[in-house]
């Protein structure tokens, strides 16, 4: 098959509304990692604090412009994006590596999510409460937060800016975005929409180079009101002390997982399979939603494994541009090295592979999907994140020790369930120590109008989406009014 290479694009950063140029880096594609997706420039400390800046010069007048004009801006992103799937699926697919129908549904994702937000502005804002004075009323308000930096990962390059940058402005925030550098193709399209949206210059900024750099020169500005921020567990911890160390701003954090997928005796064998191979593989078992611990119990573990077993080895790995791929490559070299590495470490460990545990031998980091059985809980392979295809069955006896593995764990994201029993379904519900729970349906695949985040090590902070978002972009002020 002949490919036509598109031209190499650039993106500059959005400083107070003018392009900014800077050392240019390339990104390449992971599937043909000799093929240059997108060239962008990296912005400098100083670039960094012109545009926090910025955003605290503009973020008063933005916070005052009428909601009927908000909601307007905010919309018409959410439209253009809409209007463009598309070409943007193609893009991510090819910076990022995600399989182009996964794309798709994330940039249309990210356009429901403008639109969405635009919408919230006319639901109530506050709350009206009787004084217990006489002729005294109170009233609980929302102001802005201010300037919120937003650091964001590489596995979903427009959902996760989405759903931090859309409340942020709908709420009346000034933003300073740092998208991950291995995806910065994605956020330069983002940014090149918002600037076209009629939004105020400085409102929306866009800052680009490594974490260490940018994303540090973030953290310790003392003119930032808020991090919100999503990636790894220890680069969170991080943050939350820079956040404390620097002004002590308000933070939010959602980070990694280790997602449990029990399986009943009473399972129904082919939604077990279709769940488990969605939640561990799919998106190349790079989403913190992933399920990627299988707590199976004995009367149905042969079976399950077995048929699990078939259905990961006859997942095609992929060109993600090819509609019959079932895996795209891992996102970059250094993420398939750490999941080999886990490989070795879970077979050290005494588990066993029973499908993939090696590389392809295409062109590209690409990785087959790869099955421990003979797990246990307390292998490091069933306790670190590896944000990888990567997963491990764990056999129990029965209820009661699957849920106690289930929450056996630092993290707390997601947990699912399959089962035919009501009474096993509500119990697990009750007893989960995660953020987020289902029932005969994958660990991931979250919807952008209801709260998502976790426990533990997989969260600090408000959930984000729905309108849960507005609890971390606003702050309460209390009035009270004599009359
Ligand atoms: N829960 C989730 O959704 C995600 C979890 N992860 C987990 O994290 C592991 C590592 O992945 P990685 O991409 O390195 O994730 P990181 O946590 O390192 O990166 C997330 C974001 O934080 C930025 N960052 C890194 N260091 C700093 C810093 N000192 N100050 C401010 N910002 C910083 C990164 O910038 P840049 O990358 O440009 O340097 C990126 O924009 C994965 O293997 C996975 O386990 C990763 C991505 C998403
Ligand atoms: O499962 C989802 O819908 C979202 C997952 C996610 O946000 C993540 O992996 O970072």
């Amino acid at each position: 098959m002949t490919r036509r290479i598109p031209p190499v694009p650039h993106y500059l950063n959005l400083v107070d509304g003018r392009w900014v140029d800077g050392e240019r880096r390339p990104n390449t594609n992971p599937a043909r990692p000799g093929e240059v997706v997108a060239e962008y420039a990296r912005a400098e400390p100083a670039d960094v604090q012109a545009a926090v800046d910025a955003a605290g010069r503009a973020q008063p007048g933005w916070a005052s412009t009428p909601v009927g004009r908000r909601m307007e801006i905010l919309d018409r992103i959410g439209t253009t994006i809409l209007g463009r799937v598309e070409e943007l699926a193609v893009l991510l697919s090819r910076e990022e590596g995600k399989l182009l129908g996964e794309a798709r549904a994330e940039v249309t994702r990210a356009g429901q999510t403008f639109r969405y937000y635009a919408h919230q502005l006319l639901q109530p804002q506050g709350e009206l409460y009787p004084s217990t004075r006489e002729r005294v009323y109170a009233e609980v308000r929302r102001r802005p937060l201010g300037v919120v930096g937003v650091i964001t990962p590489w596995n979903y390059p427009w959902a996760i800016p989405a759903w931090k940058v859309a409340p942020a402005l709908a709420y009346g925030n000034a933003v300073v975005l740092k998208p991950a550098e291995l995806v910065t193709a994605s956020a330069g399209e983002l940014a090149r929409i918002i600037a076209g949206s009629g939004l105020p210059p400085g409102v929306f900024n866009l800052v680009m180079g490594s974490g260490r750099t940018v994303g540090e020169e973030l953290l310790t500005s003392a003119r930032i009101d808020g991090i919100t921020f999503t990636g790894g567990t220890a680069t969170g911890r991080h943050v939350a002390q820079q956040c404390i160390a620097h002004g002590n701003k308000r933070f939010q954090l959602e980070m990694g997982g280790k997602n449990p997928l029990v399986v009943l005796d009473d399972a129904d064998l082919s939604i077990a399979v279709r769940c488990a191979l969605d939640g561990s593989f799919f998106s190349t078992g790079q989403r913190c939603t992933a399920s990627s611990r299988l707590i199976v119990q004995a009367g149905v573990h042969d079976r399950f494994v077995d048929a699990l077993t078939k259905a990961t080895q006859a997942l095609r790995v992929g060109d993600p541009l090819d509609e019959h791929s079932r895996l795209g490559p891992v996102a970059s070299a250094d993420q398939l090295t750490q999941n080999l590495e886990y490989v070795e470490i879970g077979r050290r460990e005494g588990a066993t592979v029973v499908a993939g545990g090696q590389h392809t031998a295409d062109e590209g980091q690409f990785m087959r999907p790869t099955l421990f059985v003979d797990a246990r809980n307390d292998m490091r392979l069933a306790r670190e994140e590896i944000f990888g295809p990567v997963s491990c069955v764990i056999r129990v006896d029965g209820f009661d020790e699957a849920v106690g593995v289930a929450n056996d764990t630092p993290f707390g994201l997601s947990s699912g369930i399959i089962t035919t029993s009501l009474s096993a379904a509500e119990r697990f519900k009750s007893l989960s120590r995660s953020g987020i729970v289902t029932v005969n349906l994958s660990t991931a695949g979250t919807e952008l109008h209801l709260p998502f985040g976790g426990s533990g090590a997989s969260n600090h902070g408000p959930r984000e989406q729905g309108v849960y978002a507005r609890d971390f972009y606003t702050v309460p002020v209390t009035c009270y009014t004599g009359w």
